[in-house]
């Protein structure tokens, strides 16, 4: 009888896994970079090394190139090719590669993930509303930079600021989502602020599984779920507990007010008014919590980040504090600090390094898509086949010269200033809120906020870094995080 070993057994599997994920790639698709150790192929380069490495493979072999990384073959789109993916939304799918590593609908149970419907409420009741809800992130703004910074008479040193300007900037849009009542409670808020800090980890593991399975790397992250736990179960009770008794109060003032019931001005207003709206039934509630919070996912961290990482870049540049500051001072002056739609539109100079400082995100690869139909042929002659998945390469984008002119690798705050080109305007190079039909809804309310957020700050406080230096983002792979050093925030008067 023959004996076989586990070591035997193991190098059987790795023959069968390098069979089966051998790249095969068809006619006229674009290069494969070659690699020289099987099956890993381009995984460490990818993992380590990111940015030096799809540089160089951009610079052999052109803007459109493929990489062979956790067993796959993916290909990565610079410039032209880049911009054909915005465009051609019926062939590429953004969903489908998202929830390969971040399973939202396997986390929202109660509603799954509904783009078309958070786009929907995104377009009418956040960015479309931006008056009321302008109004509304003022005061509470203030309110929350008057708790968590306060008094710096003597110079205070946060670090990690992200978690500081993430509960700031949750404040407000809690109390866009749910209304004043539910946001009152400190536990509310931080629920929210926490869920994509919570969640938001899954999507940087690395899908080492992928090598065997693409389905895998899926079930081995959400197995807790199954088993009953989910990071999401601690928020979504936080916040029912938090809405119920709102549900039933206003429920009440409607039957006791009938035509004089004066609606509230919140999203969760829009709920209660949706046909499918019926907290008598089983789980109608969870639904409408799941509902909310995947526009919370969509909304808190991503205003924050691009909230701090302003915050780092503005503090480690005194003079441009100082010349934002006058901008500040003139503004506030003529509206009595009392800031509207049209202060935030005058703030012109905040603009340009809000975009400036959007277009430094650094993110190296993003918004990976799955090609879905038959074949696609791209304006250059390359063509990938049904399944492929595809990278963008935004970093390339949004520092190249063509668009950017010959400066584009620098920091320079006033960029856009006079060039009609404000923040919120998407066009093929400025991708940070993607393109096309899918462009973010949110958009126009996250500028605003950001803006709104560093006017307050910049009126209030010197900031600078404590290094005294600019500080650089830290980058995991193919992304970055805002930087962990210290700023210090020091009183104006
Ligand atoms: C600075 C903050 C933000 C950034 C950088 C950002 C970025 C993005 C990006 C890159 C996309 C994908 C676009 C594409 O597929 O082409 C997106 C989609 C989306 N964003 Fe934002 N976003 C931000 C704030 C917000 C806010 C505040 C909301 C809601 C209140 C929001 C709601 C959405 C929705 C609903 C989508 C899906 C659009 C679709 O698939 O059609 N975003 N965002």
């Amino acid at each position: 009888m023959i004996e076989v070993s586990l070591f035997q057994l193991f190098v059987i599997f790795i023959i069968i896994l390098y069979i089966i994920n051998r790249p095969r790639l068809g006619k006229n698709e674009p290069p494969l970079v070659p690699y020289t150790i099987p099956i890993l192929g381009h995984t460490y380069d990818y993992l380590f090394n990111t940015k030096t490495f799809i540089k160089k493979c951009k610079e052999q072999y052109g803007e459109c190139f493929s990489i062979y990384i956790f067993g796959d073959v993916v290909t990565v789109l610079s410039r032209d090719s880049l911009t054909e993916v915005f465009r051609n939304n019926n062939d590429f799918d953004m969903e489908s590669a998202a929830k390969e590593t971040l399973p939202l609908e396997r986390l929202l149970p109660y509603s799954g993930n509904n783009v078309p419907f958070h786009v929907k409420t995104t377009r009418e009741q956040v960015s479309g509303k931006l008056d009321i809800n302008i109004d509304i992130a003022q005061k509470y703004l203030l309110k929350g930079i008057e708790k968590l910074i306060g008094d710096c008479n003597e110079p205070k040193v946060f670090y990690k600021t992200w978690n500081l300007v993430n509960f700031l900037i949750a404040l407000p849009i809690a109390n866009i989502l749910v209304g004043e009542e539910a946001a009152s409670h400190e536990d509310l808020v931080k629920a929210l602020g926490d869920l994509a800090f919570d969640v938001g980890p899954l999507i940087i593991i690395p899908p080492i599984l992928f090598f065997i399975h693409k389905k895998l790397h899926e079930i081995v992250i959400t197995l807790p779920l199954k088993f009953g736990w989910n990071p999401v179960s601690r928020i979504r009770n936080i916040v029912m507990n938090r809405l119920r008794p709102v549900v039933e109060k206003r429920l009440k003032e409607r039957k006791e007010l009938g035509n004089y019931y004066k609606p509230y001005n919140d999203l969760w207003e829009y709920y209660m008014n949706l046909p499918n709206f019926d907290n008598t039934k089983p789980n109608n509630l969870h639904f409408h919590v799941d509902n909310l919070l995947a526009i919370t996912f969509a909304s808190i961290s991503t205003t924050s980040r691009a909230a701090v990482d302003a915050l780092y870049d503005l503090a480690g540049r005194p003079e441009v504090l100082n010349e934002l500051y006058e901008e500040a001072l003139i503004i506030d002056k003529e509206c009595n600090g009392s800031i509207t739609v049209p202060e935030i539109q005058k703030m012109v100079k905040l603009d340009s390094f809000v975009k400036e400082s959007l277009r430094h995100g650094d993110t190296i690869l993003s918004l990976p898509h799955y090609m879905i139909s038959k074949s696609y042929t791209f304006s250059n002659g390359f063509r990938i086949p049904e399944g492929r998945k595809i990278m963008l390469y935004s970093i390339d984008m949004l520092k190249a010269k063509e668009y950017f002119g010959d400066d584009a690798e620098e920091f320079k705050p006033f960029r856009f200033l006079n060039r009609n080109s404000p923040a919120t305007k998407v066009d093929r190079s400025y991708i940070v809120f993607g393109g096309g039909k899918h462009a973010c809804p949110g958009r126009f309310f996250a500028i605003s906020e950001t803006k709104l957020f560093l006017h307050k700050i910049i009126l209030k406080y010197k900031v600078s870094t404590e290094s005294g230096k600019i500080e650089d983002k830290v980058f995991v792979g193919p992304f970055t995080s805002p930087s962990e050093g210290g700023l210090v925030f020091e009183n104006r008067k």
